[in-house]
């Protein structure tokens, strides 16, 4: 008798004796999720006085950092613990490098300093990618035939990094997916005084996805956007997906992470298993996009459907979330 079969039975026992209730019931686990385990995504323009609603992301805005403090003062007041951090640019700002993404002048610097000053407490995490800062809209630096050149890729990212951290952040999170960025980076800090102070949060098993749509909406990628599977994950590799956080966390990364995270379920328990730190995971805009207008459409009540896709992150083994619905969860979840 295989254990399928096995299995089985005991399922038609549970099933047919009344049984099952109670030992679901017993058997619930902890479905506690914490505010302080949420990560909510800000899109910083560098435009002044600027609040737009993204459209394809009803409820999530590009904000700049003049309005920044404003914005954030209701949510830290119900407990908001961190953010994260991604720079939008007009398009005139971007070239050829991504020049604004190490520059004092760029919004995402701007933010940090308002934040520092004002929530002292609050937790900066920063995407660091090339994606939103070049002119062709790659997460890395293009080599003369138009191919990702590796090494240039991650010393300007390794820059980039280091500045973010000059100016307070407290954790980098590189999405790029170029190789040994993890390596680079940590060097970057630790050789100037932040090995310890600063953490990396990679991005590690980061899949080739559909479910991104909106964020290029928002991060306003998406015009020159091209393909990005040269350097993202296939969707149905599974191996591939555990070996970049197992390499991620050998690079030194502090955390590891999953990204999208309802369809990846399986490979959130599958790096759950395989690593032994943090593992963040990314309810991505697509996934927002979903639940929203499904509850907006009425197919079922919103909190309800945010609390379970969070619940199915946690079972799957998640630490860490990063979602829209942060400002929604500050409100349903208990202090
Ligand atoms: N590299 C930048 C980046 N950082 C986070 C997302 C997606 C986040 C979301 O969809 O919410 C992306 C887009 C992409 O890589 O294609």
């Amino acid at each position: 008798m295989d254990g399928g079969f096995n299995f089985g039975l005991e399922a038609s026992h549970h099933l047919h004796s009344g049984y099952s209730h109670s030992v679901t019931r017993s058997w619930q686990g902890d479905s506690t999720i914490l505010k302080s385990q949420l990560i909510y995504p800000i899109f910083v323009t560098d435009e002044q006085n600027k609040k737009n609603e993204i459209k394809s992301l009803p409820g999530q805005y590009q904000i700049s950092p003049d309005l920044l403090v404003e914005f954030l003062k209701p949510l830290v007041a119900k407990g908001l613990k961190s953010v994260i951090l991604f720079g939008v640019l007009i398009n005139s700002a971007k070239d050829e490098v991504g020049s604004m993404a190490s520059s004092k002048d760029s919004p995402v610097v701007h933010s940090i300093q308002l934040i520092r000053q004002n929530f002292p407490d609050l937790c900066i995490v920063c995407d660091v990618c090339l994606c939103a800062y070049t002119s062709h809209g790659h997460c890395g630096i293009l080599d003369t035939e138009n191919k990702i050149d590796n090494q240039k890729s991650i010393k300007r990212l390794g820059e980039m990094s280091l500045l973010l951290a000059q100016t307070g952040a407290n954790v980098i999170a590189p999405s790029d997916m170029m190789d040994c960025r993890v390596s680079e980076i940590k060097r970057v800090l630790f050789a100037n005084g932040f090995g310890g102070k600063v953490s990396v949060m990679a991005y590690s098993s980061k899949f080739a996805s559909c479910f991104y749509g909106p964020f290029r909406d928002a991060a306003s990628s998406g015009a020159k956007f091209g393909d990005r599977s040269a350097y993202q994950l296939p969707p149905p590799s599974r191996g591939l997906a555990i070996r970049a956080a197992e390499r991620d966390e050998k690079e030194g990364a502090d955390f590891v992470m999953v990204k999208p995270a309802g369809p990846y379920l399986d490979i959130i328990r599958d790096v759950k298993n395989a690593v032994k730190v943090p593992v963040a995971c990314y309810q991505v805009s697509g996934e927002y996009a979903m639940l929203y207008h499904a509850a907006a459409a009425g197919a079922f009540n919103l909190q309800s459907a945010v609390l379970e896709s969070l619940i199915s992150l946690k079972r799957a083994g998640c630490d860490i979330y990063i979602t829209y619905f942060t400002p929604n969860l500050l409100d349903w979840l208990p202090l």
